[in-house]
């Protein structure tokens, strides 16, 4: 179905706070064209009083991005509360949602609740059932949702841990100045951070139950990650083995796409899926290597976030998310 051709009869609110960032403007993009949900509230200190149309090409209602204080959020008491903010700041809005209106579905973008046993964790290819119907949704790091989704179905057969070599674009980096989203810095170059002790070695660690290494790095180009995985394996292995794995695994599965090439990042820009390919092992068929690729701010951020917003609410899953279409914001 095309995007314009989407019925819209919304029967859901849903608010997005921290809005102005890379990750709350996809989600934008996406409700667009969303038939069920209708945006009630978009937060931003910055732009508070600024036309969203100004902002978010797609978006053609008369809604206003708001300065709002974590009551505010919990008084707009929308179904569905999206928190888009840094790390370590959810919490006041999460506390003001539980006093307010503690039925409200809450989807934290953040790293802040990915850990948190009362929360769910949302990789519907991993945790579907569990989704489906949660209130409390931590969404997964952008690179974190490559490692897992690249190594769960063959993480049983390492006998080392998993080495995960990261690369992501800089709006990985969010919309707030730093160093890893310079381009004066990062021009002709690739900035390798964190080598060990990253926040999603531990998350992927955690959610596959396996110990994993990951070293990430930061390129000149806006969007898109891809990871080079290396596992060894217990017992030697044909790349048609692993690659039936792949294919079994991921049966099914709208946003996966497992290929023969190895996939490369720009290809995969703007689009929802992940992909995974370029399965090879060494001549003793004991180190095994494959590429991952997906956008950080669609399967990596929004897209996911939407997949897990639908799920709660009992739509359709791939409900606004069209897969025939280069989606993305042109905020580059
Ligand atoms: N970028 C990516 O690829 C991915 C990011 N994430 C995570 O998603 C979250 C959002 O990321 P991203 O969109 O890149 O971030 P940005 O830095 O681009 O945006 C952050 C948003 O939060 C608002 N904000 C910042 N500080 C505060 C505060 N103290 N109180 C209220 N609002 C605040 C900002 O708006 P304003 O200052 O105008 O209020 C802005 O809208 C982060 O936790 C990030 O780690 C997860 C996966 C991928
Ligand atoms: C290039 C870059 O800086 N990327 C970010 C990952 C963004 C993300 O997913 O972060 P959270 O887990 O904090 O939500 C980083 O490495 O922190």
């Amino acid at each position: 179905m095309s995007e314009s051709s989407q019925k819209k009869t919304p029967s859901k609110t849903l608010g997005i706070v921290g809005a102005r960032g890379f990750t709350g403007a996809e989600l934008i993009g996406l409700l667009a064209n969303h038939p069920g949900f209708e945006l009630q509230y978009v937060s931003s200190r910055e732009l508070a009083g600024t036309p969203l149309s100004d902002h978010i090409d797609r978006f053609t209602g008369d809604l206003r991005f708001e300065e709002l204080s974590p009551e505010d959020v919990a008084q707009k008491g929308a179904d569905v509360c999206v928190l888009a903010l840094p790390n370590k700041i959810s919490g006041d809005f999460v506390a003001a949602i539980e006093r307010t209106k503690p039925d409200t579905i809450i989807i934290d973008i953040s790293a802040d609740h990915r850990f948190d046993r009362d929360w769910t964790y949302g990789m519907p290819e991993r945790f579907r059932d569990t989704i489906r119907g949660a209130t409390r949704i931590a969404n997964p790091g952008c690179y974190a949702t490559g490692i897992q989704l690249g190594l769960a179905p063959v993480v049983e057969l390492a006998i080392a841990p998993p080495m995960a070599f990261g690369v992501s674009g800089y709006s990985g980096a969010g919309a707030t100045p730093s160093p890893k989203n310079d381009l004066n810095i990062l021009r002709d170059n690739l900035m390798p951070y964190s080598l060990t002790g990253h926040i999603h070695e531990a998350e992927a660690s955690h959610h596959l139950g396996h110990r994993v290494g990951f070293s990430p790095h930061v390129a000149p180009y806006f969007r898109g990650i891809t990871l080079t995985l290396s596992v060894q394996l217990a017992r030697p292995h044909s790349a048609a083995q692993i690659r039936e794995r792949f294919d079994a695994f991921y049966a099914g599965e709208a946003l996966v796409e497992i290929c023969d090439a190895i996939p490369l990042v720009k290809d995969n820009a703007g689009k929802h899926f992940l992909r995974i390919g370029g399965i090879e092992v060494d001549a003793a068929g004991e180190r095994l290597a494959l590429v991952v690729t997906l956008d950080n701010l669609l399967k990596g951020a929004a897209t996911q976030a939407l997949q897990n917003a639908n799920l709660a609410c009992g739509f359709d899953e791939l409900a606004g998310i069209n897969l025939d279409t280069d989606t993305s914001e042109k905020n580059t």
